[in-house]
């Protein structure tokens, strides 16, 4: 792990000095083999703790970023770093969590929440007392023995969250997770996550289309430009913690943001400034 400098703050652009660097994507650009080329040249470091949020049009190599970070992917040129350590394979230190559920539905909640601790050699006494507490967590209660068929898809979404905070990862990256739900269900699920942000101190990258999720959840909006993805634009969300996902949108800084972020996703790279 390394904290910014001053010096480098400056090279980054949107980095603050003082802060330890978590992930660090440095100069990465992927060319698939396909020929598509998906980001050219993304500098980017994600601060210990922070909640990040990466916006940007369909394909432009925004779950490409998680593929790396989670070292499931390799960037054609660049490099990723994971506390300051190349990732070189499989990081066994972050939580994926992906818009589809990929619970298993022949396993019912709590042996779904048990996986990842079996993979992990935990016994099976410990492991259920572990996915025990997660499924009280996130409000599952009850429902240890239901099959993922027999849940609603906001108690998929808490199932899944429960599989993923289940060994504690360092870092929560996540894919538009909630992007199936309806508006109503999506901002009860956007405030759980914070307190799950709160309570974890772990660092989260959340993907998303919806800026006003952007805006209510994240410390810092990155806008990734259309494909080959460059960084357009870095914006600091004041709009101070603890903060609800409900009550966020009221503030004018709120609708400031929104506009600012709406017209870098609609400009060229080079007429936007952050
Ligand atoms: N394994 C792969 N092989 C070939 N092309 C790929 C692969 N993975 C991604 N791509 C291409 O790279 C581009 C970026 O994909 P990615 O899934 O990262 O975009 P995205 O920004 O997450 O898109 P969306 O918002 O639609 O989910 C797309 O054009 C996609 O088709």
């Amino acid at each position: 792990m390394h904290t910014t400098t001053a010096s480098d703050a400056a090279a980054r652009g949107s980095a603050r000095s003082g802060d330890d660097v978590h992930i660090s994507f440095q100069d990465i650009g992927i060319v698939f083999p396909t020929g598509t080329r998906a980001l050219a040249g993304v500098t980017l470091d994600v601060y210990e703790g922070e909640f990040l949020a990466i916006v940007g049009p369909s394909g432009c190599g925004k779950s490409t970023l998680l593929n790396m970070a989670a070292g499931l992917m390799t960037p054609t040129v660049g490099r990723v770093e994971y506390r300051g350590r190349q990732v070189r394979g499989p990081n066994r230190q972050v939580g994926y969590v992906t818009q589809k559920d990929q619970l298993l539905p022949w396993r019912t909640v709590e042996k779904n929440v048990m996986l990842p601790l079996e993979f992990r050699g935990v016994t099976a006494a410990e492991a259920k007392r572990r996915a025990g507490a997660v499924i009280e967590q996130v409000g599952l209660r009850g429902f240890e023995n239901s099959y993922p068929g027999q849940l609603s898809g906001g108690m998929l979404k808490r199932a899944s969250l429960a599989r993923t905070m289940v060994y504690a990862p360092d870092t929560y990256l996540m894919d538009e997770p909630f992007a199936s739900l309806d508006a109503q269900l999506r901002m009860v699920m956007q405030d759980e996550l914070l307190r799950i942000w709160r309570e974890t101190k772990s660092t989260f990258v959340f993907v998303t289309h919806d800026l006003a999720e952007a805006i209510s959840l994240a410390d810092r909006v990155v806008v990734i430009s259309a494909r080959p993805g460059v960084v357009k634009m870095t914006a600091e969300v004041h709009l101070g913690r603890p903060r609800s996902a409900i009550t966020a949108h009221e503030s004018p800084e709120f609708a400031g943001l929104l506009s600012r972020l709406w017209k870098a996703l609609d400009q060229p790279s080079e007429e936007v400034r952050s």
